[in-house]
Formats: structure tokens, C-alpha cells, sequence
């Protein structure tokens, strides 16, 4: 037991000290939504990554707390706290990443759906802001329902004139956690070394794993691999009804969060083989205008969206029920942004 804290003890310390003295390009990444359940750890975990240089941490509300707490960390990024719409276009200028975990979250019974009176709003005002004082940062949208308030980002970046395809990622990355986690699990395997291909959306059935393509390939019974999907598909409900009440996935999600800003700077620092899964503008499902699936980062954003793979015939079913409810998101996210 004492060497194990001995162990812990001195990695944490080459962590400190790899976070602290990196010598990186600078990067200012911006948090919108920042004093959240999903923000503030967030923000605790992007003050950590070695590539950040300066960490705008903005909320209506919370944030002169949030960052004077996390400005004591003694990692390079630069923290400072905006609150209120005035100190948005602040919060935002020469922002390299934007993430944006601002809104409601669920409460059991809701649908991420039911989400989308408040949030659309929400998201739609940010990027406004965004189209006005960072319009060529790369922008991950976590704010839910992620398949409607990613098409309405890219419409009010169309309107501005300022929408690059390639900088708007809806962010799903913990859909693969779990898949992941749950087939990790499952399988007795490392999960160090589990990946599993998660595509679609980010709500119900449109979370799509492909457990036929996870490695290490393990054989799946039909009815392991019927409660495996299910489960990664309800992963979100599964925390929403623990938290009885108090809200949805916050620190895992914080986590998936913090992966996936991480890959975008390594994108940007021009790191190669640089691969996430995320929602973003796609042709791979020819009905659909936006899909999840694997993409290569690079340093102008999306150097290319991969494609799916050879599915199972069970696949191929959950595709077919995703693309009728991912194409509703999709078009009440477009309708929205034209009419509001
Ligand atoms: N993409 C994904 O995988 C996931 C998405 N989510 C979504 O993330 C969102 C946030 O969740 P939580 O952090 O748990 O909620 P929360 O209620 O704890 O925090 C939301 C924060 O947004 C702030 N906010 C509200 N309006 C704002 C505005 N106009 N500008 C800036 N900040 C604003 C609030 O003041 C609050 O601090 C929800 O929509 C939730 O459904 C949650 C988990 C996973
Ligand atoms: O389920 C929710 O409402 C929050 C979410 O998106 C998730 O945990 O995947």
C-alpha cells in the first residue's frame, strides 16, 4: 500500500512539472458556461492541459469565483473570470478553442429534446458573439440536444458569413467513454486498451455503437450485445435518474470534454494522426447533412470525416431508426436559427 502512494505520489509530481514548465504555442481557450456542473471541472481540467496559454472562463453568472479558484493552480494558462453578456466579446477575443457547456440541464423523465426550448437560445446567442469576436475558432458545442443546437450554430455562422465546416464539432466524445467503460467492463478487458466506434447522434437511438468493430474484437452474445447498446445509449439517463433531480453527467462529461478540446489544440499544433469521433457537417449518410463519425484533426480543424466500415446486419437496423429522428434534430435546429 505504501509503495503504491509512493508511485501515485511521484507521478502526479512529473505531471505537475510536465504541466507546468511545457513549452507549447500559445492557446487561448475560451469556456462559455464556465460556473456549471459540467464547467467548472471543465475549467479545472483545461487549467491542467499543458497546451492551454490563457483560459477564459465566462458565465452569466459564478465565474469571478470559479476563476479566482482556479487562477491559484499553478499550471501555465493564463485564468481570467467573465460574467455577463457585456464581457462576452472580451471572453471571447483571439479564443483559439470555444467550448460551450452553457445551459439547462436534463431532470428525470425529460427527453434531451425537451431541453431545446431554453437551450437553442442559449446556443444561438453564443454564437453570435462567437461569429463577431472568434469567428475562426474551433467551436465544440456540448450544450444540449447536441443534434439540433449544432445545425443551429452552423446557421447563424452562415448568416454571418463566417462558417467553416471544418471548426464546428458537436461534442460526443462521451458516448464513446461509456461504450468503452461498458464493454471494458464487460469483457474483463484493460480498458486502457478498449476502443469502440460510437456514430450517429448524441440522444437515444441515435447513439450508434459498433461493438462488431471495437478491439481487442471480443464475440458478443445477441443479448450482451443488445444490453451493451442499450446501455451506452441510456448512459445519459442512467446518470440523470442516479442524480435524481440534480441534474445530468457532469464530471464524466467534463472528462469526455477535456479529451476532445485536448485533441483540437493537438490538431491545431499540427500533430499527426490526430482522430475523434464528433458530430459534425457530413455527407456520409446521404439523407443526413450532419453525423457523428470518426474525423482526422489537424491544424485548420476537420482534415477529413471517415467513414462507418462494414456494419452487422444489427447495425445497419440502428442506423435505419437513427436517420428519421437525427433528420427531425437536425431540420428543427435549421428552422429555429431562420426564425428566431
Ligand atoms: N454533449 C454531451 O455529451 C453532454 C451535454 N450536456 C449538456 O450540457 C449542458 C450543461 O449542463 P450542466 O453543466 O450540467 O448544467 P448547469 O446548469 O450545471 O450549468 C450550466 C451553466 O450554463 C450557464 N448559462 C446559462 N445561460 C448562459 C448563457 N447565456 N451564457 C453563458 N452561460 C450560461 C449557467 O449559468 C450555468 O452555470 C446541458 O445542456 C446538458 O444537457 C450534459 C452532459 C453531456
Ligand atoms: O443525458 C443527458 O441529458 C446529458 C447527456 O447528454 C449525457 O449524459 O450524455
Amino acid at each position: 500500500m505504501r509503495s503504491l502512494l509512493r508511485v501515485t505520489q511521484n507521478v502526479l509530481r512529473a505531471s505537475e512539472r510536465a504541466y507546468t514548465n511545457a513549452a507549447n504555442p500559445d492557446r487561448k481557450v475560451a469556456i462559455l458556461g464556465a460556473a456549471g456542473g459540467i464547467g467548472q471541472p471543465l475549467s479545472l481540467l483545461m487549467k491542467m492541459n499543458p497546451y492551454v496559454s490563457d483560459l477564459a472562463l465566462y458565465d452569466i453568472q459564478g465565474t469571478p469565483g470559479v476563476a479566482a479558484d482556479i487562477s491559484h493552480i499553478n499550471s501555465k494558462a493564463k485564468t481570467k473570470g467573465y460574467a455577463g453578456a457585456e464581457q462576452l466579446g472580451e471572453a471571447l477575443k483571439g479564443a483559439d478553442v470555444v467550448i460551450i457547456p452553457a445551459g439547462v440541464p436534463r431532470k428525470p423523465g425529460m427527453t434531451r429534446d425537451d431541453l431545446f426550448k431554453t437551450n437553442a437560445g442559449i446556443v444561438k446567442d453564443l454564437i453570435t458573439a462567437v461569429a463577431q469576436h472568434a469567428p475562426t475558432a474551433i467551436l465544440n458545442i456540448i450544450s444540449n440536444p447536441v443534434n439540433s443546437t449544432v445545425p443551429i450554430a452552423a446557421e447563424v455562422l452562415k448568416a454571418a458569413g463566417v462558417y467553416d465546416p471544418r471548426r464546428l464539432f458537436g461534442v460526443t466524445t462521451l458516448d464513446v467513454v461509456r461504450a468503452r467503460t461498458f464493454y471494458a467492463e464487460k469483457k474483463g478487458l484493460p480498458v486502457a486498451d478498449v476502443e469502440v466506434p460510437v456514430v450517429g447522434g448524441h440522444a437515444g437511438v441515435t447513439i450508434l455503437p459498433f461493438f462488431s468493430q471495437a478491439t481487442p474484437f471480443q464475440d458478443l452474445a445477441q443479448e450482451e450485445l443488445v444490453a451493451l447498446t442499450k446501455r451506452t445509449q441510456d448512459g445519459g439517463t442512467e446518470v440523470v435518474q442516479a442524480k435524481a433531480g440534480k441534474g445530468s453527467a457532469t464530471l464524466s462529461m467534463a472528462y469526455a470534454g477535456a479529451l476532445f478540446a485536448d485533441a483540437c489544440l493537438r490538431g491545431l499544433n499540427g500533430e499527426s494522426d490526430v482522430e475523434e469521433y464528433t458530430f459534425v457537417e457530413s455527407n456520409i449518410v446521404p439523407e443526413l447533412t450532419f453525423f457523428s463519425s470518426k474525423v482526422k484533426l489537424g491544424p485548420n480543424g476537420i482534415e477529413k470525416v471517415m467513414g462507418l466500415g462494414e456494419l452487422t446486419e444489427f447495425e445497419e437496423a440502428g442506423l435505419k431508426d437513427a436517420i428519421p429522428e437525427l433528420k427531425a434534430s437536425i431540420a428543427k435546429g435549421v428552422e429555429f436559427a431562420h426564425s428566431n
